[in-house]
């Protein structure tokens, strides 16, 4: 009997397994939620693959979405807990593992997260060779050393999400003192995603007007202002977030689908993501941090040269130091 399906469609042609724009989400917990939602709120990709061990939650928080598709622009969105299902992957984000809890650091992860990343990172490979990794799961610049270490894959493809959140926060913050929007004050936070991050005052600026030039003092013990506890609020964001509610979400999840956006829009925005940074700025550790980057279809393509004062320097090398003591006593 012929079924109604096939009354109504006369199929002229095959249709295609990908759009070309599908994003793998590795991990739906909170943060892999909420990347799950600003991507398509924001209609970045068209199809996104949901992947976690908990069955229950990941097929309750796929039929949740699904629910939702016609208030967004038809996406396919799947989910599975098999990598089969990621294949063709223009970009995998991974987002699962521990979080950290009251109090507790993002290095006290470490461990557990690279034991985690080992039963995914081989996988997500296999089943799209070309792809870009993105991670977030903590300690964010850490994990994206394991993964690049995991994956074979060449260090333009794998990325992470750094401290481009870290930059987020500080200029909401600066914006907050100064009374004009975030996105017209331009100040970035490089090095770790975590306590030893670093702000560079030196280019600190609103409307190409250097901050430092007005009070030489800023970002120093010696500022009358204390404008160094804007990048003290921002380390301790985090913490303050899990202490109030139990984990951070929201504003990760958009800074990930500005990153995603970036990559599969080819757009080569200027973004602070952890990349490998051996020989910049006099690093001499096969360590992976934050700095500011062009980012488009084929990952990390260059780093910008940032002028920083030779304090500034000082503090990154530190950063990079402790990435390279943890990495020393890791268990691949
Ligand atoms: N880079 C950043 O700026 C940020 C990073 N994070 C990090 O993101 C990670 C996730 O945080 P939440 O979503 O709050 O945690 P969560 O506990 O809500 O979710 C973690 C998810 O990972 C899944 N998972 C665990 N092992 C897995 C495996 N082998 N394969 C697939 N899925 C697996 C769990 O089932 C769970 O659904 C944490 O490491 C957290 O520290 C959180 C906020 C910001
Ligand atoms: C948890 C975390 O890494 C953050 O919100 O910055």
């Amino acid at each position: 009997m012929t079924s109604l399906k096939e009354n109504l469609l006369n199929q002229v042609a095959e249709t295609l397994p990908s759009g070309g724009n599908k994003i793998t989400i590795v991990g739906v917990g909170q943060v892999g939620m909420a990347c799950a939602f600003s991507i398509l709120a924001q209609n970045v990709s068209s199809e996104i693959c949901l992947m976690d061990v908990c069955k229950d939650k990941l097929m309750g928080e796929l039929m949740d979405l699904q629910h939702g598709s016609n208030f967004l622009k038809n996406p396919k969105i799947t989910a599975s807990a098999d990598y089969v299902e990621s294949a063709n992957s223009r970009l995998c984000i991974v987002t699962a593992g521990v979080r950290q809890k009251e109090g507790e650091s993002r290095l006290s992860l470490v461990q557990r997260n690279t034991d985690i990343l080992k039963q995914i990172i081989p996988k997500l490979v296999e089943n799209s060779p070309d792809t870009i990794i993105l991670m977030v799961s903590n300690p964010v610049d850490i994990m994206t050393y394991v993964a690049w270490k995991l994956s074979g894959l060449p260090k333009n493809r794998i990325i992470g999400s750094g401290t481009n959140l870290d930059s987020s926060r500080f200029r909401f913050l600066m914006s907050q003192r100064l009374g004009v929007a975030p996105t017209s004050c331009h100040g970035w936070i490089i090095g770790e995603h975590g306590d030893s991050s670093v702000p560079v005052w030196s280019g600190v600026n609103i409307a190409g007007v250097r901050l430092r030039e007005l009070n030489p003092s800023i970002g120093t013990a010696q500022d009358l202002e204390k404008w160094c506890e804007v990048h003290k609020q921002v380390v301790q964001s985090a913490y303050e977030v899990i202490k109030l509610k139990g984990y951070t979400s929201w504003a990760i999840g958009l800074s990930t689908a500005a990153l995603a956006s970036a990559i599969l829009r080819n757009t080569s925005a200027i973004v602070a993501v952890s990349t490998s940074v051996l020989g910049e700025h006099g690093i001499d550790k096969d360590v992976f941090l934050s700095l500011p980057c062009v980012l488009n279809a084929n990952g990390v393509t260059h780093m910008i040269r940032q002028i920083l004062t030779a304090d500034e320097i000082q503090q990154l090398q530190k950063s990079a130091n402790i990435m390279a003591e943890v990495q020393a006593n890791l268990k691949f």
